[in-house]
Parts: structure tokens; sequence; C-alpha cells
């Protein structure tokens, strides 16, 4: 049997990128820019005849609301859906709801980028009564202990081992996988499916609602490194946009 397709697609734009706040786990909403990214996602997947049999999100609004848009514009509104805590965002601990352009200030590039970007220190862990902290979050009920923060390692140690044991095996069956989640739990993905190092995947960013195809040879390895955009202009300049992020 030949190996199936993976479909990355990150959430379009949320309320909090186009007011350029950190937002990890809060459940922000999209815009209606996000909303038309999410159709226009779905309509390249029909156009490149990529039709999803079973779709994975995170358990954040911004990845659930863009995958049901999506695969209503290719009339696959119907097929099969996991959720799992494991593909949500980074937890970004205290600069969760703060401006990045105002951390960055504060704090200088230096500092936002080792937060922002390094592999694996974290920032400050979020208070307790933060507004913006998920320690009583009824989603999160089930979790031995919920994240105060997360650097990307943290991301990679959670949800890699998810995505070998529950969403490769239905590559292998061939199944076309659509993965609805985020800038850093995407991040996370390209960095194991392209074997790229933890200095170098600080240069990675991943645009908002443009599916990033991954296909396999015979033996589960991947044929099309780096993967495919399904619109690779606007994928390099909405790569170009997150990494400005921090800019006014
Ligand atoms: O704020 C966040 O949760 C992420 C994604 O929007 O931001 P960044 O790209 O800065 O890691």
């Amino acid at each position: 049997m030949a190996y199936g397709t993976l479909v990355l697609l990150r959430h379009g734009q949320s309320q909090w990128n186009a007011s350029n706040q950190f937002t990890g786990w809060v459940d922000v909403d999209l815009t209606d820019l996000g909303r038309e990214e999410a159709v226009r996602g779905g309509k390249l997947l029909a156009e490149a005849g990529i039709l999803p049999d079973v779709l994975y999100t995170s358990l954040l609004r911004r990845a659930i609301t863009t995958a049901n848009i999506a695969l209503d514009a290719c009339d696959r509104h119907w097929v099969p859906v996991i959720r799992h805590w494991k593909l949500n965002e980074r937890h970004y601990g205290k600069l969760q709801g703060l401006n990045k352009a105002e951390i960055k200030e504060e704090f200088g590039d230096e500092q936002f980028m080792l937060w922002r970007r390094s592999y694996d220190t974290p920032p400050p862990p979020i208070d307790a009564d933060n507004q913006y902290s998920q320690t009583s979050d009824v989603r999160y009920a089930d979790l031995p202990e919920v994240p105060l923060t997360e650097c990307l390692k943290d991301v990679v140690d959670r949800f890699i081992p998810y995505y070998a044991a529950e969403i490769a095996p239905k590559l292998a069956e061939g199944k076309t996988v659509m993965v609805a989640a985020h800038g850093n739990s995407l991040r996370a993905l390209v960095k194991h499916l392209d074997g790229i190092s933890d200095d170098d995947i600080a240069g990675l960013n991943i645009p908002t609602g443009i599916p990033l195809v991954y296909r396999f040879d015979e033996a589960g390895l991947v044929a099309n490194p780096g993967g495919t955009y399904l619109d690779p202009e606007a994928a390099a300049a909405g790569a170009a946009a997150v990494a400005n992020q921090g800019g006014k």
C-alpha cells in the first residue's frame, strides 16, 4: 500500500495575530481575513485534488474553525475528526496576551528572539491568577499538569510521540491526513519531518492558512523535503510577515 499524503494547515489570521499579541493557549477567534484564508486553503486543496480522509486538530478555536471552513470549501466537511491538546500552540507563559512589539522594545531584540524562537528557552511561567492562564480550563482537566510555559523543545516532546503513534499510522494506511494546528506546533512537526537542527529551526516560520503538503516514499520517508506549499508565493510572503512580527 502506497503511503498517504500529509496536509499541514496553520489556522487563518487570528484576532491576536492581527493585534500582534502573543497567543499560545489563549482561545482567540479568527478575523474575517482569517476566515477568508481558510476558504482559500480549502479551495487550493480542491484544485490540487488533495482531499483529506481524516482531520486532526488542536483544542483551540482558531484551528478548529479554520479546518471546518477549509474542509467545507473542498466538500470534505464529513470526514472523521480527532482533536488533541498535544497539537496545541506552544504555551507562551507570562507573555500570553502581551504585545510583541512592546515586549521587543522593553527587553531588546536578543531576549525577544530567545523567548520567541530559541529551541529550549521558555518564557517565564504564567502566574495562576493571570487572566490568560489555562490551569482551570475544563478542556484540560485530564492533563496531569497544565503547562505554565513551553519552549519549542517541550512542544516537540509532547507532539512528536503523538504524531508517531496516532497520525503516522494513518499515512501508512494510505490516507490523506489533514493536521490543522499552529505556528509553533507545526514548526515542531516540520522540524521532525525534515530533520532540521535545533539551531536552524529558529529561521523557519509557517504562514497562516496555506496548505503545506508532504508526500512519502514506500519506506515512509519524506519524498519532497521541505514540503510543498499549494501557493508558494503567498507562503513566502506570509512566512516573512510572521518573522517580522516584532515590528510595529
Ligand atoms: O503568539 C503565538 O502563539 C505564536 C503564533 O501566533 O506567535 P510566534 O509566531 O511569535 O511564536
